[in-house]
């Protein structure tokens, strides 16, 4: 039996709310009025999702409070072309016990301060939101063993700068190798850079970046990244079983995300095992070049189209380089951009 009268779609102003509407930021349902017709809700919670696998969300209301506790849920009717992912808030009625059997309802998406997203594939411009509200974008690269490809780091960077969250290097295995040459690659970018070594794992240096934000981790495959997470979170491993209580499967789903918290309740890791890289197919330029604010100011002075690269004509970017106007560290910074740049015109690692 559904909970909303049956003809009430037309008047749902959430009813035509997809990825569509959220690609066009900033989020146009925010100045719609509400309609009077719609359940009021006035009884919903606010919840985190934490995690998602196949139709099911991970709920935790009463975000420490008092009673906090984890709800199942699943999306109404009207939210069906909604994605859901973690980090969402939303807005949950129904069965909100949290007690076993228990299956509520997410009637509600607030608006999303930032999109994490990716395509499938360069090509692919279909976008897929892989985590929202993340402040933070923690890039987990070896110094060695697998050995680190700057290419890589590249195009976590481009899906960090656009979806407007603060990248954060980790380099782990310093004790295998020095990374200083690697680390040159990024000196031209204005990112922090945590080195970490297993024997001694710079906790407090890393909680100093992780506390009162929320980060999502990303790293090829053997870098150290459960290493890392298992230092910062101590019993993560007990924590990540949330998605057996979900559904019963496994947690190594494909593509499954995991919401852990750390210690004191000061920040939130988001563990992406499914997500080894990101397509970047639907990724426009300008948002990267907005990422590079003075620059960004230069470029909007370009020639229509312009690229920005070395080879394009007229660039306001590459004339104000040649003439020494980007100060000391400019040159440096505008290699760094056109890299970024020519990553979204290169095929996928
Ligand atoms: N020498 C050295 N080895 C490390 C360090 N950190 C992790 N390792 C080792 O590297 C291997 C991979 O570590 P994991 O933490 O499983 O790597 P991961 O990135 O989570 O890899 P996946 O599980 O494939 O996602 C393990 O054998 C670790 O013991 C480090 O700082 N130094
Ligand atoms: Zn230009």
């Amino acid at each position: 039996m559904s909970w909303l009268p049956p003809d009430d779609d037309d008047l749902d102003p959430y009813g035509e709310y997809d990825e569509s509407s959220v690609r066009a930021r900033p989020n146009p349902k925010a100045n719609r009025p509400r309609s009077k017709q719609r359940p009021a809700h006035v009884d919903a919670v606010v919840g985190r999702i934490v995690t998602v696998d196949r139709g099911r969300y991970l709920a935790l209301v009463d975000e420490n409070g008092e009673e906090e506790r984890e709800v199942i849920t699943t999306r109404a009717r009207e939210l069906r072309k909604t994605a859901i992912v973690t980090g969402d808030r939303v807005d949950v009625v129904g069965d909100v016990s949290g007690e076993e059997g228990a299956l509520a309802r997410i009637v509600r998406v607030h608006d999303r301060r930032t999109l994490l997203r990716r395509s499938a594939d360069d090509t692919d411009v279909v976008e897929r939101i892989v985590v929202a509200n993340a402040d933070q974008l923690m890039i987990v690269v070896a110094a060695a063993d697998p050995e680190p490809r700057p290419r890589l780091v590249d195009r976590y960077l481009v899906a960090a700068f656009d979806a407007g969250i603060a990248p954060l290097i980790v380099v782990t295995k310093t004790d295998l190798a020095d990374p200083g040459p690697f680390l040159e690659h990024f000196a031209g970018l204005d990112v922090a850079v945590v080195r970490s070594s297993s024997e001694d794992p710079p906790v407090d240096e890393l909680l100093a970046h992780l506390r009162g934000r929320t980060t999502v981790a990303v790293g090829h495959s053997g870098v150290g990244k459960s290493t890392l997470v298992n230092a910062l979170v101590p019993g993560a491993g007990r924590a990540t079983g949330h998605v057996n209580a979900v559904t019963g499967r496994g947690r190594h789903t494909s593509s499954s995300t995991v919401s852990l918290r750390l210690p004191g309740s000061e920040g939130w890791i988001i563990d992406t095992p499914g997500i080894r890289s990101f397509g970047l197919g639907h990724i426009n330029p300008d948002s990267i070049v907005t990422a590079f604010g003075d620059l960004a100011a230069i470029a909007s002075t370009c020639p229509r189209g312009c690229t920005h690269l070395p080879d394009s004509p007229d660039c306001e970017l590459v004339e104000a380089a040649e003439r020494g106007e980007l100060g000391p560290l400019g040159p440096q910074r505008l290699d760094s951009l056109q890299r970024l740049l020519t990553t979204l015109t290169r095929s996928a690692y």
